[in-house]
């Protein structure tokens, strides 16, 4: 079966600066997978490379086999279409209230009504509870509302792949754990494959079905597989140490 998303020995720099290289993996449809590593390895980075934000230095990102970089900017513009994302700042418009904010991927990539476009906009904001809140502005939301609204604004035009870079940093436990409940619930509704950017280990263990960890020092990939089986199996000693940091505790 074609992938949903294939990377294939990418290499990421910043001008002469190499990131991470022989990067290769590929996603299947409705698997949550986690790109994890320490501060500073490339995450996000890559999380940018498979958006479209950075041109690779070499290699390839495909989508349902189709070779990202080499199409026409009108297929990149299709696939980009499927996309939802929340950014780490949940990146919501500080002058628009919370309901304008979920309403713009709807008003950029679709012809639906108005009447069609704000009930969607209501349901996702509903899926995250968020539905007194739709008249607010961001600023007057706590921290995991803020990135509540975000994901509700990610996710209400049905994307086939969600990203989402580092969602639970800075919440509390419970709110990092409602957060996790909710992707899963999103990813069961919707069929979506979710690609995460975490350091978070009870959500790396809780949610994660696949990942890949990338190795600040070696600047390339050091394991592949999900958190949960990583953590038992007999895999490199940077990964085994990110995996039972003993600050947190395992669920
Ligand atoms: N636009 C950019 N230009 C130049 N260097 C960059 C740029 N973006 C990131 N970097 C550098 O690339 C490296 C990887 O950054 P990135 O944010 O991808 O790491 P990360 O693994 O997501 O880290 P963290 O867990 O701390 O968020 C860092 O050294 C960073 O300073």
């Amino acid at each position: 079966m074609t992938p949903l998303v294939e990377v294939q020995d990418l290499t990421m720099r910043f001008g002469e600066r190499l990131i991470q290289e022989h990067v290769s993996f590929d996603i299947q449809p409705a698997t949550i997978f986690a790109i994890m590593g320490g501060s500073g390895c490339g995450k996000s980075t890559l999380l940018r490379h498979m958006i479209g934000l950075h041109e690779p230095a070499s290699g390839h990102v495909r989508y349902d086999g189709m070779d990202y970089w080499a199409a026409s900017e009108a297929q990149r513009n299709a696939v980009r279409r499927q996309f939802g994302v929340l950014f780490q700042s949940a990146a919501l418009w500080s002058s628009m209230s919370v309901l304008d904010n979920v309403l713009l991927p709807l008003e950029q990539l679709t012809d639906l009504p108005a009447e069609e476009r704000e009930a969607r906009a209501r349901e996702a904001l509903g899926w995250v509870g968020l539905s007194d809140a739709a008249q607010v502005k961001p600023a007057e939301l706590s921290g995991g509302m803020r990135k509540r609204a975000g994901l509700a604004r990610a996710i209400v035009a049905q994307p086939r792949l969600l990203f989402l870079d580092e969602p639970s940093a800075g919440l509390d436990p419970v709110s990092s754990r409602r957060l996790d409940d909710l992707i899963l619930t999103l990813r069961e509704r919707t069929g979506a494959a979710v690609v995460l950017v975490s350091h978070e280990l009870p959500s790396l263990f809780a949610i994660a079905d696949d990942g890949l960890f990338l190795d600040a020092d070696r600047k390339r990939p050091l394991a592949r597989g999900s958190p949960r089986a990583l953590r038992e199996a007999d895999v490199p000693a940077p990964v085994r140490a990110f995996l039972n940091r003993e600050e947190t505790t395992k669920p």
